[in-house]
């Protein structure tokens, strides 16, 4: 093994879940297999599990009569899904190819993927799906950058990798799976002095008093517990990790929801995310933070 190379043995080794919990979300995501994601994946081989942010291309989506609508809207959602990981990866700031950076609850990697093109470097993402972390390890050798881009079944919460090892890191859509002072306890641990953790998460918003119904559902349907905004900025500042950008894309994302619902891949979710984007119940943000 020459230096540049992942020790894959460690990507095959499933540890018993942490707890009861975060077993449910293992079985969750290894069964999951939507359309919704994989179709969109297929259009470019980037396969992701976060939603979309920025305007509707009309002129590409072209005439809703056309045979071909359905299959160009799919690359549109794609195109957004894309676009929002592109924004998370302009907030961690230059990254050289000798970094590491962290994806903490990776799915199955496309913003890794994105990542290391973008910026060279390796990319140690972890996941509680071996379906997921499997899926990824196969992408990423397929694509021949498995010596660079590594999924491993781990608890974002108790990672194996060194003290200020990582540049950077972040969580895409997968903080609502945990107790935030937990994890970036472990962001904090695992960054370097200097470095930077961008999160992408919906949250509700402590403007309108308490979760609404629509986040409540979301909670159901996904399983997961939404944090407040204010939790969000209260753990991070218990964990030396001071903001440096707060940006509210709720606004960016509710045309991605709008054109989801008109698609034959609807899940059934999307009226809650609309309604709860516009009562003002919930929020979908952006943070990135300087670990200090
Ligand atoms: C909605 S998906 C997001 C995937 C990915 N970040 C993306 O943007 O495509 C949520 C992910 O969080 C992961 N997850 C949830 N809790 C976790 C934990 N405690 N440790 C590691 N991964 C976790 C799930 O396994 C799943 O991969
Ligand atoms: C913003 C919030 C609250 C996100 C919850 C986490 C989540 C399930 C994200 C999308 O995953 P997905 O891409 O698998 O979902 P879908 O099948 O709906 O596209
Ligand atoms: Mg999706």
């Amino acid at each position: 093994m020459t230096s540049t190379e992942f020790d894959t043995t460690a990507a095959a080794f499933v540890p018993a879940p942490a707890t009861a919990y975060q077993g449910d979300i293992a079985r969750y995501w290894n069964s999951e297999a939507r359309p919704v994601n994989l179709r969109l994946g297929d259009v470019d081989g980037l396969y992701h599990h976060h939603y979309g942010i920025g305007e509707i291309d009309t002129a590409a989506l072209g005439d809703p009569e056309d045979s071909e609508h359905e299959k160009k809207l799919i690359t549109e959602l794609h195109r957004l899904e894309s676009a929002q990981a592109e924004v998370l990866l302009d907030h961690l700031g230059p990254i050289a190819p000798g970094d590491t950076l962290m994806d903490a609850g990776c799915g199955r990697g496309g913003s890794m993927v994105m990542a290391h093109q973008r910026f060279g470097c390796k990319v140690e993402g972890v996941t509680l799906s071996s379906t997921q972390a499997e899926f990824g390890n196969r992408r990423v050798q397929e694509l021949g950058i498995a010596d660079h881009v590594r999924s491993r079944v781990c608890n974002m919460l108790d990672t194996p990798f060194a003290n200020g090892q990582m540049s950077g890191s972040w969580n895409n859509e997968s903080s609502m799976y945990v107790d935030l002072h937990d994890l970036f306890a472990e962001h904090s641990r695992v960054l370097k002095v200097g470095g930077r953790y961008v999160t992408i998460t919906g949250c509700w918003n402590p403007r309108y008093g308490q979760p609404s119904k629509w986040v409540s559902q979301i909670n159901a349907h996904f399983e997961c517990n939404i944090h407040s905004r204010r939790e969000y900025l209260r753990a991070m500042a218990d964990n030396r990790l001071v903001p440096q950008a707060v940006i509210d894309l709720t606004p960016d994302t509710l045309p991605y929801w709008e054109l989801r619902a008109t698609s034959s891949l609807v899940t059934g979710i999307e009226e809650a995310f609309i309604e709860s984007y516009k009562d003002g119940s919930f929020q979908y943000v952006l943070i990135a933070a300087d670990r200090v």
